[in-house]
C-alpha cells in the first residue's frame, strides 16, 4: 500500500509557508498551502488530506475560538485526519484545548525543522498503519464468509479469473449479468483485490432514486441549494475518494445525469449541486447492469461516450441456470449462512428430493432467489433436520398457476403469471416494497413500474 504523503499547510504567515512548505516538498511530500480559514476549508473539502498542519489564529478574524471550532468541524467530518497544531509561544492553553479536541500533536514556533520532519513522518506512518488495520479488518470480514465467492463451475470461474486479473489495474470495470447473479459481490471482490483495497467501497443503486436525488447523492450539494438542503453534503463521488465507486443499475440512469457522470469521469472533477467550484476526486469506477447497454445505445437511451468510458473491461456473470453444477454448493452455503434461524442453531441439510427440485427450477432471480429460498425453507423446516420439497415455494401446492382465466395469448399468460408472482411476494413481505423487489430480483424502481402497470399501487 503506498504511504500517504500529501498534507495541507495552513498558516497566514507567507514566510512560514515558504520555508516550511519548501522543506517538506524537498523531503518528498506533496504540500498544498492555505492562508486563511475559508481557503483551508475549501481545500480540505476538495481533498481529504490525511495530515493538516494548522495555525489556530487565522484570517479573516484571527480568533482562536473560531480556529478551535474549525478544528472540531474538520475532525468531525473526517475523524481519521491527523492535525498538527502550530502555535506561537505562550499559547499553551489553546494548544492543550486543541489536543483535547482531537489534534494529533502540536508544534510551537519557532519550529525546529528536524522536529517538524519527525512529527510529520510519525503522523503519516500512523495514517498508513490505521489504513492497514482497516484493510485487515475488511479482509477478515471477507474471510468470515459473507463476501466469499462460492462456485466451481467453468463459466463462473472464468468470470472470477477475469475480474481478479483486471482488479490490479485501475481500469473501469463493467459487470453485466441478470439480476441476482452476484454483480455487487464481484465488484466488492475487485475492489478488495485492487491497490485501493484500504480505501472505501461506495455502492449506489442508480435505479433506486429519482434523478434529482441521485444527482445530489452522487455529487453532493451545498447548503441551501434546494429546499431541504439544510447543510452541505459531500456526495458519494467524494466519499469514494481514494477507493471505488460502484454504480449499480447504471442502465437506469437518465440521459441528463449520464452527461454529468461522463464529465466527472473525464475531468476527475465533480460539481456539487449549487456549488461554484468543482472538487477533485480520485475514484475507480465499477458499474453494473442487467440491461443490454449495447442495445440501449443503439436505441439512443444510453450515451455511447459514457458506455466506452465505463466499460473498460466487461465481466459477465452467468445466470444460475448456466452454472447448474454450482447449485448444491451454493444451496449449502446459503443454508449455513442462515443457520442462526434454526431452533438448534445447526444448518439444515437438503434431502435428495429437495435437491432434485432445486435442480429442476429455472431460477429467474438467480442467487438472490436461491438465498431467499434457503432462508424460507430453513424457517419452514422448523425442527426437521432436512429440507423437503414442500418447504420450497415453487413446488407442490404452492406452485402458482401459470395461466389466469381469460388469458389466451402467451403474452397475457406471462403477464398473469408475473402479476401473481408479484402479489404473492408482496404478501410474503408484508407489503414492504424494498423486500419484495429484492425477493423478485428486481430493482425497486423496476418493481414500482410493474405495480403501476398492474394497478397494484
Ligand atoms: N458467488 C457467490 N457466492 C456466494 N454468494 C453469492 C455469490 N454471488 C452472489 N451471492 C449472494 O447472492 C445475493 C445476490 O448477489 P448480488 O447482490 O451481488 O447480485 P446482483 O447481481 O448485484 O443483484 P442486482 O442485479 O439485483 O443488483 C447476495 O446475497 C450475495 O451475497
Amino acid at each position: 500500500m503506498p504511504a500517504p504523503h500529501a498534507l495541507l499547510l495552513v498558516d497566514d504567515d507567507a514566510a512560514f509557508r515558504k520555508v516550511y512548505g519548501g522543506l517538506l516538498r524537498e523531503s518528498g511530500y506533496e504540500v498544498v498551502e492555505a492562508a486563511d480559514r475559508p481557503s483551508a476549508r475549501a481545500a480540505f473539502e476538495a481533498r481529504p488530506f490525511p495530515l493538516v498542519l494548522l495555525d489556530l489564529m487565522l484570517p479573516p478574524d484571527g480568533s482562536v475560538s473560531a480556529g478551535l471550532e474549525g478544528l472540531a468541524a474538520l475532525l468531525s467530518a473526517r475523524p481519521g485526519t491527523k492535525v498538527i497544531v502550530v502555535s506561537g509561544a505562550g499559547d499553551t492553553r489553546h494548544t492543550l484545548e486543541a489536543v483535547r479536541l482531537g489534534a494529533y500533536d502540536f508544534l510551537t514556533k519557532p519550529v525546529d525543522p528536524d522536529v517538524l520532519l519527525v512529527v510529520v513522518q510519525r503522523a503519516l506512518a500512523r495514517v498508513t498503519l490505521e489504513r492497514q488495520v482497516e484493510s485487515l479488518r475488511t479482509s477478515l470480514t471477507r474471510a468470515a464468509g459473507d463476501t466469499a465467492l462460492v462456485g466451481q463451475s467453468a463459466p463462473f470461474l472464468a468470470s472470477v479469473s477475469l475480474a481478479e486479473r483486471v482488479a490490479a489495474s485501475d481500469l473501469p470495470v463493467l459487470v453485466t449479468g441478470e439480476n441476482g447473479t452476484g454483480k455487487e459481490l464481484l465488484a466488492r471482490t475487485v475492489h478488495l483485490k485492487s491497490r485501493r483495497h484500504a480505501g472505501p467501497f461506495v455502492p449506489i443503486n442508480c435505479g433506486a432514486l429519482p434523478e434529482s436525488l441521485l444527482e445530489s447523492a452522487l455529487f453532493g450539494h451545498v447548503k441551501g441549494s434546494f429546499t431541504g438542503a439544510t447543510k452541505d453534503h459531500r456526495g458519494l463521488f467524494a466519499e469514494a475518494d481514494g477507493g471505488t465507486l460502484f454504480l449499480d443499475e447504471l442502465g437506469d440512469m437518465t440521459p441528463s445525469l449520464q452527461v454529468k457522470v461522463l464529465r466527472a469521469l473525464e475531468t476527475g472533477d465533480i460539481l456539487p449541486v449549487g456549488a461554484d467550484l468543482p472538487v477533485k476526486v480520485d475514484v475507480r469506477l465499477i458499474s453494473a447492469t442487467h440491461r443490454d447497454l449495447g442495445r440501449m445505445m443503439q436505441e439512443g437511451a444510453f450515451r455511447e461516450d459514457l458506455y466506452w468510458r465505463v466499460k473498460g473491461v466487461e465481466v459477465h456473470l452467468p445466470p444460475l441456470r448456466e452454472r447448474a453444477s454450482d447449485l448444491p454448493l451454493l444451496a449449502k452455503h446459503f443454508l449455513n449462512q442462515c443457520a442462526h434461524l434454526c431452533p438448534d442453531g445447526r444448518a439444515r441439510l437438503l434431502s435428495d428430493a429437495a435437491a432434485e427440485a432445486l435442480a429442476a427450477h429455472a431460477w429467474p432471480g438467480n442467487l438472490r432467489e436461491l438465498r431467499h429460498e434457503m432462508q424460507r425453507a430453513t424457517v419452514l423446516a422448523g425442527e426437521r433436520r432436512e429440507i423437503q420439497p414442500e418447504d420450497l415455494s415453487f413446488t407442490g401446492s404452492e406452485r402458482p398457476r401459470a395461466s389466469a382465466p381469460g388469458a389466451t395469448t402467451l403474452a397475457q399468460k406471462v403477464e398473469a403469471l408475473e402479476r401473481r408472482e408479484i402479489e404473492e411476494a408482496l404478501k410474503r413481505c408484508g407489503g414492504n416494497r424494498t423486500h419484495t423487489a429484492e425477493a423478485l430480483g428486481l430493482s425497486r424502481q423496476g418493481l414500482l413500474k410493474k405495480l403501476e402497470r398492474f394497478g397494484l399501487t
